[in-house]
């Protein structure tokens, strides 16, 4: 378990008198067990928070749990000793160029005084976990991006640690390959119960692995909560622009503006089971009403589906106030599309 109370992470700037604050009063907690996810646009304070996680950065102020230990009142040696169960993978994912596959995890085992007999069989299991059990000698750059951050997992894995704490990992990859790292990433959490906490900018990441979400913005964080709930009812414009680019919809205003005064257009955000019912063709059948589908698409996120529709709506207003009142019932999320909004 991961808890940050309070976190401020200062930068004191060259130029005179100048500071950033990265990171200001952050509150978090990641369950054992679970995949957390942080979201925000370049410059939010992703990278520094996470790095506090294992003290790559020391806060400010404010305290680091990690499982029961505040990383700020250990010795030297606790705190290495503590890091070995933190393990970490990062965007451009930090091999030793000049060491093959075996080394690059060997190495780093030797390092903590790990016996040779032990080093090798955890350095076959681990290759074995991630697919690359024929890649042993071959050296970094004779490896495609997928396999290079798969050697990464590996080496992070050998450690044995109960957390993973994940930099931006697949950034750098196309998408094929990041929804494999992703796989193997939720595959590590599912065998093995390690927690992991990352960071991404890409919403993709987040509704593919993680349980819940926190989103940055400015050193804060501004929202939080389980996936499915943020991503149903954002409470910010940050969190509502981050949902709304899985959900592009390009109907020109003037459309809008021209439907508009022949009858609402509404936005219907569907969860779970409500994903498949075919809830616009019910209203028709119910209904003295019309609807036209402007735009839809539904996503799976990690355990359910979740989708959106735009429709217009024609039909006299007592109508069509019955039928947008009977989605609702119908535990379908109704928002009418404004004109300019
Ligand atoms: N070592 C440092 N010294 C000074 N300022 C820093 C340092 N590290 C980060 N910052 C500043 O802190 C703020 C947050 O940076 P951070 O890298 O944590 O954001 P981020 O959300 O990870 O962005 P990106 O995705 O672009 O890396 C930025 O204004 C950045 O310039």
């Amino acid at each position: 378990m991961i808890e940050l109370k309070n976190v401020t992470k200062k930068f004191e700037s060259k130029k005179k008198g100048h500071a950033i604050l990265a990171l200001k009063n952050v509150n978090l907690t990641v369950n054992q067990g679970e995949i957390f996810g942080v979201i925000g646009y370049s410059g939010a304070g992703k990278s520094t928070l996470v790095r506090c996680v294992n003290f790559l950065e020391k806060p400010s102020s404010g305290e680091v749990i990690v499982n029961g230990q505040t990383l700020g009142k250990l010795t030297n040696d606790q705190l290495r000793q503590a890091r070995q169960n933190i393990g970490m993978i990062f965007q451009g994912f930090n091999l030793l160029k000049t060491a093959n596959v075996y080394d690059n995890i060997a190495i780093p085992l030797k390092l903590t005084g790990i016996p040779a007999s032990e080093i090798k069989a955890r350095v076959e299991k681990y290759l074995n976990i991630v697919g690359l059990s024929d890649k042993k000698y071959v050296f970094p750059n004779q490896l495609s991006g997928g396999q290079k951050q798969r050697v990464a997992i590996a080496r992070a894995l050998s450690h044995e640690p109960d957390i993973l704490l994940s930099d931006e990992a697949t950034s750098a990859l196309d998408p094929e390959t990041t929804d494999s790292i992703l796989n193997l990433l939720l595959k590590i959490n599912r065998e093995f119960g390690i927690t992991i906490l990352l960071i991404t900018h890409e919403m993709h990441v987040i509704q593919k692995i993680c349980d819940r979400v926190a989103v940055m913005e400015n050193g804060e964080i501004i929202e939080q909560g389980n996936v499915i709930d943020v991503y149903s009812d954002p409470q910010t414009t940050t969190t509502e622009r981050f949902v709304s680019s899985i959900f592009p919809s390009d109907i020109p205003n003037e459309i809008i503006e021209e439907l508009a005064q022949r009858g609402p257009i509404i936005q219907l955000t569907f969860v779970g089971e409500s994903a498949d019912q075919p809830a616009l063709s019910m209203l028709a059948k119910k209904f003295d009403i019309h609807s036209n589908i402007l735009s839809g698409n539904i996503v799976q996120l990690k355990d359910r589906p979740f989708g959106k529709l735009t429709a217009h709506i024609q039909g006299t207003k007592a109508e069509t106030d019955k039928a947008l009142h009977y989605l609702i019932e119908q535990g379908v999320k109704v928002s009418e599309v404004k004109v300019n909004g």
